[in-house]
């Protein structure tokens, strides 16, 4: 089924939608339909049952809680697999044949055979790898195409030598399901792609979970499927160590984010925390805008020394001293005594926030000697007349007197994160003082009320940990809430004790005879009966705790992190289990990365396996041959992968005056959306250009998605390349390519993701003279 020139087109092998085989596999099917109805409903009982059950004791209400989860998300789980239940069959020589879907399902007496094996299941592996080469005992692989519960038609394989076509192709299986997905409209949402995976993908994703594995992929090589798909089955085969640690998915930007969010979610696995790298510090949502320069200088090392003197900065000692009143008499803090204390705070190693009780410690160990001198003297000349307890009673005044502690604190603050940033990056002079250039001070500083960026959230973890958490502010924030809590017990104990007698006429035989809330159960005990249970998936709580450590980290379009980025990120996985997936040709940050090694060696040494993926499945070959010259420009050494297909269309370019830009355009969209039907067509244009062409295409184009964060579910999308990483329309139209390429040193590259966006057809509109790498087009 490999049509010439090494690519596949359909043909052979698919049956009608009728006749005994289709007979037989709708009746399978429709059983199996009815096995997954019988386990519903039985979840949904229990469900049920659980939720009219009260009271209990706490342990008993855990428990409870544990068990309505799991049904409820059983339910969840039988729902999600209700379209494509069960994609394929594997016939052997000498077993039976085994049914594949995306979940496995048992008949009710469990004796048997699986009814369906789950795609993860080292069972259904020979689906994703079995060739006419190395059959694996495999005599036919057979898909299942289905609309709802209807077989609507099967793709058979037969694989033996003698079947097989002769041209030595033996990377590509399903080939007919294959073509057909490949083939299918885009809808704005990115598909799974169980049913097709293929051999060099399915290494990828059956991995083991311990270990750095850098999937290394030109464009449209099925990165970011395989990286989900690997999360879905590192979740199945590591059930029990992931759903207490969570996986986390790092997407480069939230319009991704939602292209991919119903990938697992169709998978059956719903308990993995996607996000970007703005989202990574709880509390902040990082959205706002910088130029490329000044992320890149956030992103750099050079961030750390810039923030250990921001903070050292905030500990300081003022010019000779200050004056405090204590009990009485005026207490002389010597610019030398900071000096000294702040010292042995920093000797310590211990972050900001940590070594303050260090530095008030020693502080007041001066001062209670310097009390000493003066009031223990021995007017005869020996020595001083104050006992070790005086002195020690002398410290525990000084360190409980308001006044002077408040003039220590001013000099070693408690600093949060936040404070210290925004007050550094707006603000010449601390920028000068942590050791900046005029030209990074230039870049960096900004308003007092601008957003947090995406590049700040790495800066922010980074201070977190150079301050650290005062256990005893800890503890007595604690104690403030646990009073809290008391207290608003105390006030529902009230309520109940306060309403008894509106329950009883006669309130002397209701004091003796029955037993008031208050009798049983004191406030404090009320509470800790009513602790909230924490019901939220790891991947719930890990998002809002910056010190999670989660069991697996998987990283999409991973050239384009920063340094300091994959510090933050490092920190949160310990393990080092880590999946990064990306293509150094497609790096457009300026803090990114063209080289795995430059990563990866800081962390885990040589310690870390790459893999590559060679085929493309998104950009026909037509595409590709224009993408080539762009690759070869960027480094003659990399190769572009190679297209599983062609489109039969040939890509243009078209030369239009700048002043009819927009009218040349929308005209071109028009002809372009007509062609793709019900296609998704994306207009890529470069950042100076996109606000105005973007209103002019919505004026003319009503439903035309624009701006910050476009609906990719509209049939037209103009976005810039940045916006359009990791994605893909039917139809591209790239706009103003040369101005592409100068807008940034890693235009070239840009210009080479704008391009292989397409899964169909490219067009490309220039005001100027194209660029050299598009000459073909010419
Ligand atoms: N085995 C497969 N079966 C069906 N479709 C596939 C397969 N592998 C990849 N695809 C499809 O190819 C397209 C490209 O995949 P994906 O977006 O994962 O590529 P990528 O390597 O992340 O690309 P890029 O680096 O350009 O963002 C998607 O539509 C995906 O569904």
């Amino acid at each position: 089924m490999v049509a010439s020139g090494g690519m596949i087109a359909r043909k052979g092998a698919t049956l009608s939608s009728s006749g005994p085989e289709i007979e037989y596999e709708q009746a399978y099917l429709t059983t199996l339909y009815q096995r997954l109805d019988q386990l519903r409903e039985q979840a949904d009982t229990r469900l049920r049952a659980i939720l009219l059950e009260a009271g209990g004791t706490p342990q008993g209400r855990t428990q409870r809680e544990a068990t309505r989860s799991h049904y409820a998300e059983q339910l969840a789980q039988f729902n999600s697999v209700e379209n494509g239940l069960c994609f394929g069959r594997l016939d052997f020589s000498a077993q039976n044949p085994r049914y594949i879907g995306r979940i496995g399902l048992f008949a009710a007496d469990r004796d048997r055979d699986p009814l369906l094996v789950d795609w993860r299941a080292a069972a259904a592996r020979p689906f994703y790898l079995a060739t006419a080469v190395s059959p694996d005992g495999v005599t036919r692989r057979r898909h299942l195409r289905t609309r709802g519960r209807v077989l609507t038609g099967i793709d058979d394989e037969i694989l033996d030598i003698e079947a097989g076509d002769g041209t030595g192709r033996e990377d590509v299986t399903g080939e007919a399901a294959l073509l057909s997905a490949l083939t299918a409209n885009r809808t704005g949402r990115m598909r799974d792609i169980v049913e097709t995976i293929q051999a060099e993908q399915d290494e990828v994703i059956r991995s083991g979970l311990p270990g750095a594995l850098v999937v290394q992929g030109g464009p449209g090589t099925g990165k970011t499927a395989v990286a989900l798909h690997r999360a879905a089955y590192l979740l199945y085969t590591y059930r029990e160590q992931l759903t207490r640690s969570g996986v986390l998915i790092l997407g480069p930007n939230t319009t991704f984010l939602r292209y991919i969010s119903q990938v697992l979610p169709s998978l059956a696995e719903t308990g993995v925390l996607l996000a970007t790298l703005g989202d990574m510090f709880p509390g902040v949502r990082a959205r706002a805008v910088e130029p490329p320069a000044a992320a890149a200088l956030k992103g750099s090392p050079h961030m750390l020394d810039v923030l250990e003197n921001a903070v050292a900065d905030r500990q300081t000692v003022p010019d000779q001293f200050v004056e405090v009143d204590h009990d009485g008499y005026p207490v002389r803090i010597e610019r030398a005594v900071l000096e000294d204390a702040r010292a042995v705070a920093r000797r310590s190693g211990r972050p900001h926030n940590v070594a303050r009780q260090l530095f008030v410690t020693e502080a007041i160990h001066q001062l209670s000697l310097q009390i000493a001198e003066r009031i223990g003297a021995d007017p005869l000349g020996g020595d001083n007349l104050l006992s070790e307890a005086d002195l020690a009673e002398t410290r525990r005044e000084l360190r409980e007197d308001v006044d002077v502690q408040q003039a220590l604190f001013d000099f070693w603050p408690v600093l949060t994160p936040r404070q210290v940033l925004r007050d550094l990056l707006t603000d010449d002079d601390r920028l000068e003082s942590a050791g900046c250039t005029p030209a990074e001070r230039a870049l960096l500083l900004r308003d007092r009320d601008a957003g947090w960026t995406p590049a700040d959230v790495p800066l922010l973890d980074e201070l977190a940990e150079l301050l650290g958490i005062d256990d005893t502010l800890k503890v007595r924030e604690q104690q403030r809430q646990r009073r809290a809590a008391i207290e608003y017990a105390e006030g529902v104990l009230e309520i109940v004790e306060g309403s008894r007698s509106l329950d009883f006429e006669d309130e002397s035989a209701e004091k003796d005879e029955i037993l008031s809330a208050l009798d049983v159960v004191d406030a404090s005990a009320f509470v800790e009966r009513h602790e909230v249970l924490d019901t939220r998936t790891a991947a719930e709580r890990a998002a809002t705790d910056r010190t999670w450590a989660f069991g697996h980290v998987i990283v999409d379009e991973a050239q384009e992190l920063s340094p300091m980025a994959w510090r933050l990120l490092m920190r949160r996985c310990p393990s080092r289990s880590i999946t990064a997936v990306g293509d150094v040709a497609q790096t457009s940050e300026l803090a990114g990365s063209t080289s795995w090694e430059q990563i990866f060696e800081p962390y885990v040494a040589q310690r870390w396996r790459l893999v590559e993926l060679s085929v493309n499945y998104r950009t026909p070959a037509e595409v590709m041959a224009v993408a080539a010259d762009i690759l070869a420009a960027i480094d003659p050494a990399l190769r572009p992968p190679r297209s599983v297909r062609s489109a039969g269309v040939t890509p243009w370019a078209r030369r239009v005056p700048a002043a009819t830009l927009a009218e040349e355009l929308i005209a071109d969209v028009r002809k372009e959306a007509a062609l793709i039907e019900e296609g998704r067509l994306g207009v890529l244009v470069p950042e100076r250009l996109e606000a105005s062409l973007g209103a002019e295409l919505v004026a003319a184009i009503p439903g035309a998605a624009v701006g910050e964060q476009p609906d990719l579910l509209n049939h037209v999308v103009l976005m810039t390349v940045r916006q359009a990483k990791g994605l893909e329309f039917d139809s591209v139209l790239v706009v103003a390519p040369d101005e592409i390429v100068a807008e940034s040193p890693r235009g070239l590259s840009d210009l080479y993701v704008a391009v292989t966006r397409a899964t169909r057809h490219l067009g490309v509109l220039h005001t100027d003279d194209l660029p050299g790498v598009l000459s073909s087009l010419a």
